[in-house]
């Protein structure tokens, strides 16, 4: 036995005696350690959501227990390694993205290994992206390009998009995947910029098979970066590389977005998700149990999806809460136990009504305005239309009569509040895009 079986095996006779028989099982017999080295100890989990408990809930006992019995603190740190995963060779230790093949680029991909097909529950929300997720996975470059998934915070945009990556290169384990949020494009173009390695980071992105760009409504204002990606999508594009996109919203409702880029993302595909319905809530549920091997009752995944509605990685957050809930109180999953597990989740949802300010801030941030011109006297029209989508909403989504919206709005006379629900509901008829951006509102205030 070398020193890392020695010390783990020490730990888990610990954690034996203070955790129950079902927590421990539940936590601590999938863990294996990998490595041990001076004051640090890298464990192997099955999946992000033991790795979470152990992060909130148990890394404090290693801690503890190796202070009071090496005189010094052995950090724990996390890689995950799917239990049925064929894949062995571990590259890294500090993210979601740690086990490589050594053929492929699996590493450099940034791709998170749990983002699969297989593990996508597909409802009437995420039909259509899902299809044609597929699609281009089938044929990458050639079917939809580029490809954009939009929709509203936690729906499954990056994890559908990802999915694309890791499917393709299942089929192609040399093909280069690159995945990249908007943000650390931005970052990797100003160090390439400080650094003076331009054409590194040019052939670096100018050579990828398949580009995964997320939320690019960030590359709102930024001109330079923009610039760059027109490049870089033209030189993939003309190889016919499959570009791949995800936003919040539609291209041509992101603020000081070139229009160059507009068309060009126009080229392909758009396809949104919608949040998700109660059936797809309890599959979404139900699949996530079965992947950590729990079995948790029908009625039990009905009362979780059935309270919280918002969107899945809420509905994720509250399952794994209701999880180590059992697993700490050493009972078995229940409905009572996950109404108490989600108390306060539950209470807050049900009490709180919307209010107006969240009406005023919601649609401020989606048209990369203030509050503040919301609710000023400013008339230019970048300006007055949100404030009179807002008052629309404000009317739409609450009880609150129009003079109390006028107030609320500045100091508004009701007149111009309703002046402002008859402009809208009269363009709504007329304007698909409008109706849209109305919609995106809507699901945002309710998440
Ligand atoms: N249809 C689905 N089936 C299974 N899990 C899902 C599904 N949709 C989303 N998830 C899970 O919900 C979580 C949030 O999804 P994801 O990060 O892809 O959302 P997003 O739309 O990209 O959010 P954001 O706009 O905040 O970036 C992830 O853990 C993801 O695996």
């Amino acid at each position: 036995m070398d020193e890392k079986d020695r010390f783990w095996l020490e730990i888990t006779n610990y954690l034996k005696e203070i955790l129950s028989e079902n927590a421990y099982a539940t936590w601590v017999e999938p863990v294996k350690p990998t490595r041990i080295g001076h004051q640090s100890i890298s464990l192997s989990v099955p999946n992000a959501l033991t790795k979470k408990h152990w992060e909130r809930h148990l890394s404090g006992y290693i801690l503890q227990y190796s202070l009071e019995n090496y005189g010094m603190e052995y950090e724990p740190t996390f890689i995950i390694v799917p239990q049925d995963s064929t894949q062995t060779e571990v590259k890294s230790e500090d993210s979601n993205q740690q086990i490589g093949s050594s053929e492929s680029n699996f590493n450099d991909s940034q791709l998170n290994p749990n983002y699969t097909f297989e593990t996508f529950v597909v409802g009437e929300d995420n039909k259509m992206a899902n299809g044609a997720a597929l699609a281009v996975s089938d044929n990458p470059g050639q079917t939809y390009n580029p490809f954009l998934i939009y929709g509203g915070v936690g729906l499954g945009k990056t994890h559908l998009m990802q999915a694309i990556g890791n499917e393709i290169l299942a089929k192609n384990p040399k093909a280069k995947i690159k995945y990249a949020t908007s943000e650390s494009f931005t970052n990797d173009f100003i160090t390439s910029i400080q650094n003076g390695s331009q054409i590194a980071f040019r052939e670096m992105y100018r050579s990828i098979d398949v580009l995964l760009i997320d939320d690019i409504q960030f590359l709102s204002n930024k001109d330079k970066t923009q610039e760059e990606f027109f490049h870089t999508f033209n030189a993939l594009y003309n190889n016919n590389k499959q570009i791949v996109l995800t936003s919040d919203r539609l291209p041509n409702n992101i603020d000081n977005l070139e229009e160059r880029l507009i068309s060009r993302f126009k080229w392909g595909l758009s396809t949104d998700i919608t949040p998700p319905d109660l059936e797809t809530r309890i599959a979404i549920l139900r699949k996530k149990a079965s992947n950590d091997r729990l079995d948790i009752n029908s009625e039990t995944l009905t009362y979780i999806a059935n309270n919280i509605d918002t969107n899945i990685r809420e509905l994720e957050g509250a399952l794994v809460r209701v999880i180590a809930y059992a697993a700490i109180q050493g009972r078995e999953i229940t409905t009572s136990l996950a109404a108490e597990a989600l108390r306060n989740m539950v209470d807050t949802q049900e009490k709180k009504p919307l209010s107006i300010n969240e009406i005023i801030n919601q649609v401020a941030h989606y048209y990369q305005i203030t509050s503040q011109d919301i609710k000023g006297k400013k008339r230019t029209k970048n300006i007055v239309y949100p404030r009179q989508i807002a008052m629309y909403l404000a009317r739409e989504l609450t009880d609150i009569s129009f003079p109390k919206i006028g107030e609320a709005f500045g100091n508004k006379n009701h007149t111009t509040v309703i002046h402002a629900y008859e402009k809208i509901s009269d363009d709504l008829k007329t304007s698909p895009t409008l109706d849209d951006e109305i919609n995106q509102l809507k699901k945002r205030l309710k998440t």
